[in-house]
């Protein structure tokens, strides 16, 4: 019987089976942040571990660092101390650090894609739940918890069960006005945020062949919010093409060998799946989500969910978040008024992202009363997207250009939406108080966003 992408690069990890379905992996690679990273680094070194294989460990602060314009590590003092500590550590075993202002810092999930850090075919790692994004490259991507964190740094393995096997084809061509953050937010909404839970994710199909590497990182991006840690896209030209050249690729000879062994990666036609579910394209939409849960999501030209009229088992769970988002059901959400936007984040902050939101804001003014922040997600997309002038169209438009880093999508440097107030943010959890205490989060696209900063309000990206 045939293979599947994820039992191939699974089982070309496997260094010995520990049994009762529990297998020790090797990691090709492991990503360290300022939250999660900095405090397991810190434990190993009191614990007396040395990282066995330093050079396929990276560092990067992304989290606890200011985005504001002419920013130092000084700017949010709480997170000084953690890059500090981040940096010593790394310094102190031999582990390349992407510091901030410098090319390849920025958000774990987009600095790793970008310089070619993670590829195809291999194991990568780290304690971040959203680890889940690499797998838009065809690697094998998992979040990881502290003390498994702490056992990679100390061994470059890791003990697993082996997930089971859930494959979700796209079928159809894309509409218009939707992304990839519309593809996975509507499967979210049509399977719930359970779904993946113990499984490994495969997204296939005509729609998946046809969207960028970038696509298929935001894709994979949301992958834990419907409960599964990880998620892939085979790779194929569109990935090859993306990584040709980047400072981490192989080169010459070895990029040869690399894409050779790269190409027998696909699911072969005859491999079976635990699971499957299938989208029909033709019925995906712009999302937006109206609640305090990914799967509390509709097409934007829909009304705002009645309670009574759901699911008995969620009743409960909708009345709750409409009250904490300020929102009346049967009343449609387009039209809904908005206070900040947030364009940024490890789902949407790359260059195709910027491109998509600074093609609508172009030539148009933000509204008034709306702040509109844009974060670029790393030192590289920041210096491209100046390149070919997106900075100058924000600014021109109304918006606020800043520095790389999380900031808005999780608060965690102390930028926030203040109580009350209302975001459309293109980052993946709109979960009660994730932007803040109080703050009220509409997930969306980045032209969505962008939409909703020109009109103030919730927009349906097809009518502007
Ligand atoms: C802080 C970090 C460990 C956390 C995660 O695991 O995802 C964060 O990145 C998030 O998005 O909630
Ligand atoms: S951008 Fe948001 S989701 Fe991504 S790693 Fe940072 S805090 Fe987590």
């Amino acid at each position: 019987m045939g293979k599947t992408l994820f039992d191939k690069i699974w089982d070309s990890h496997v260094i010995t089976d520990l049994g009762n379905g529990f297998m020790l992996l090797h990691i090709d690679r492991l990503l360290l942040h300022d939250l999660s990273g900095a405090r397991a680094l810190h434990e190993v070194m009191e614990k007396g571990y040395v990282p066995p294989q330093p050079r396929l460990i990276y560092a990067t602060p992304d989290h606890a660092i200011s985005t504001q314009p002419g920013r130092t590590e000084e700017t949010f003092p709480p997170g000084a101390p953690l890059l500090r500590g981040l940096r010593a550590n790394a310094a102190k075993f031999g582990i390349r650090l992407f510091d901030i202002g410098q090319d390849g810092n920025g958000i774990v999930h987009v600095m790793g894609p970008e310089q070619g850090l993670t590829l195809p075919g291999t194991t990568l790692v780290c304690g971040d739940s959203h680890t889940s994004t690499h797998g838009g490259m065809g690697s094998l991507a998992f979040g990881i918890g502290s003390s498994e964190l702490e056992h990679v740094l100390a061994t470059q393995t890791m003990v697993q069960r082996k997930p089971k096997r859930f494959r979700v084809q796209f079928e159809g061509k894309v509409p218009e006005g939707v992304t990839a953050k519309d593809m996975i937010l509507h499967l979210i909404g049509d399977l719930g945020t359970a779904a993946g839970t113990g499984y490994a994710v495969e997204y296939a199909g005509p729609a998946i062949r046809g969207l960028s590497a970038e696509g298929r990182l935001t894709l994979c991006n949301l992958t834990i919010e419907m409960g599964a840690r990880t998620g892939m896209v085979a790779p194929d030209d569109t990935t090859y093409e993306y990584l040709a050249g980047r400072d981490y690729a192989p080169k010459g000879a070895m990029w040869d060998r690399a894409v050779a062994h790269w190409r027998t990666l696909p699911t072969d036609p005859d491999a079976d799946f635990d699971r499957e579910h299938t989208i029909d394209m033709a019925k995906v939409a712009p999302q937006i989500t109206w609640g305090t849960s990914p799967e509390h999501v509709i097409a934007v030209d829909r009304a705002i969910p009645d309670p009574d009229k759901g699911p008995e088992d969620k009743r409960a769970a909708w009345t709750a978040a409409l009250q904490y988002q300020g929102l009346e059901p049967g009343k449609p959400i387009e039209g809904t008024k908005v206070d900040w936007v947030f364009i940024g984040s490890c789902t949407n902050s790359r260059l195709s992202d910027l491109r998509a939101a600074a093609a609508i804001a172009k030539g148009r003014q933000k509204a008034a009363h709306v702040n509109a922040w844009i974060v670029p997600g790393s030192e590289r997309v920041k210096r491209e997207a100046e390149a070919e002038g997106l900075d100058r169209i924000f600014k021109e438009a109304g918006f606020e250009w800043r520095e790389p880093g999380c900031s808005m999508c999780i608060a965690s440097n102390g930028e926030r939406v203040p109580p009350g107030q209302r975001s459309v943010s293109t980052s993946n959890r709109n979960f009660v108080g994730r932007q803040g205490p109080g703050a009220r989060t509409h997930l969306a696209s980045p032209a969505m966003a962008a939409a909703a900063a020109i009109k103030g309000a919730i927009a349906d990206v097809r009518k502007l």
